[in-house]
């Protein structure tokens, strides 16, 4: 599903020249849950948005599905980010003057979908992920959490074959945050999505098949969650 071959990451600062990413390469298989983790400008954004098309390498190699991204053209680029990958924020990023419904179906509507189809798949993606009794709901009308399960629903109305979160629960508490990565798991074994999430809290890493994490730019470690992460959280669930 994802390919990556020594991906690097150079920030010309001018005078400073930051090595965000130092020759990163990682595949990921179709229906893989995977967090990047490490501490705070060890390059978990920076690699998240290289993989997600939202940026571009210094150097190295991306293929999506197959495809060499470097051959993709900017509309081609927006084009496949629209109509093949998801992302989910940890700012929610609704629009304040739509209502939930509004903010899930635009992304169906900006994709080019038929309106029936698009408040088809509107509807049925609310109700599965529980917020079918909130659609004429504004942004500040919903708690966090929810605001976030709506930004969930956005990116998962066009089927993406991958989803990006980038630190999702960064703004709510641990039940909110639970709720959310409830949803996540939930999301990746019932539909076989395919999911990456960067996130800084060792707790998340129960969710995770199999955790990646990053130090000054470079991959450390690669597996799934510590024994003790996992025992912890049978002790506590
Ligand atoms: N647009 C940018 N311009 C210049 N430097 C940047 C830019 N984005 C990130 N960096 C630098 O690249 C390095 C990696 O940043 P990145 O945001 O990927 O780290 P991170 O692990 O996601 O950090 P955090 O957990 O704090 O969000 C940091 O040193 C950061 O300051």
């Amino acid at each position: 599903m994802i390919i990556a071959e020594n991906l690097t990451r150079v920030y010309d600062m001018g005078k400073v020249t930051v090595h965000a990413l130092r020759g990163v390469s990682l595949t990921i298989q179709k229906g893989e849950f995977v967090g990047i983790m490490g501490a705070s400008g060890s390059g978990k954004s920076t690699l998240l948005h290289l993989l997600g098309l939202l940026d571009r390498p210094t150097e190295g190699k991306i293929l999506l599905g197959g495809i060499d991204v470097r051959t993709l053209d900017e509309r081609q680029r927006t084009r496949f980010r629209l109509k093949r990958l998801g992302y989910v924020f940890q700012d929610y990023a609704l629009v304040p003057e739509l209502t939930v419904e509004e903010n899930v179906y635009l992304t169906s509507m900006i994709r080019g979908t038929s309106k029936e189809e698009y408040q088809a798949q509107t509807l049925q993606i609310l109700d599965r992920i529980g917020l079918s009794d909130r659609l004429t709901h504004k942004h500040n009308e919903l708690s966090g959490g929810q605001q976030q399960r709506v930004a969930i629903a956005r990116a998962m109305v066009n089927k993406p074959e991958i989803l990006f979160a980038d630190e999702p629960c960064a703004n709510l508490d641990s039940e909110s945050s639970r709720n959310v990565l409830d949803l996540f798991k939930q999301i990746n074994k019932e539909m076989a999505q395919t999911i990456v999430m960067v996130s800084h809290e060792d707790w998340h890493m129960e969710y995770f098949d199999r955790v990646i994490i990053l130090r000054d730019g470079k991959i450390v470690s690669d597996g799934p969650p510590p024994e003790e992460i996992l025992e912890k959280a049978c002790k506590y669930k």
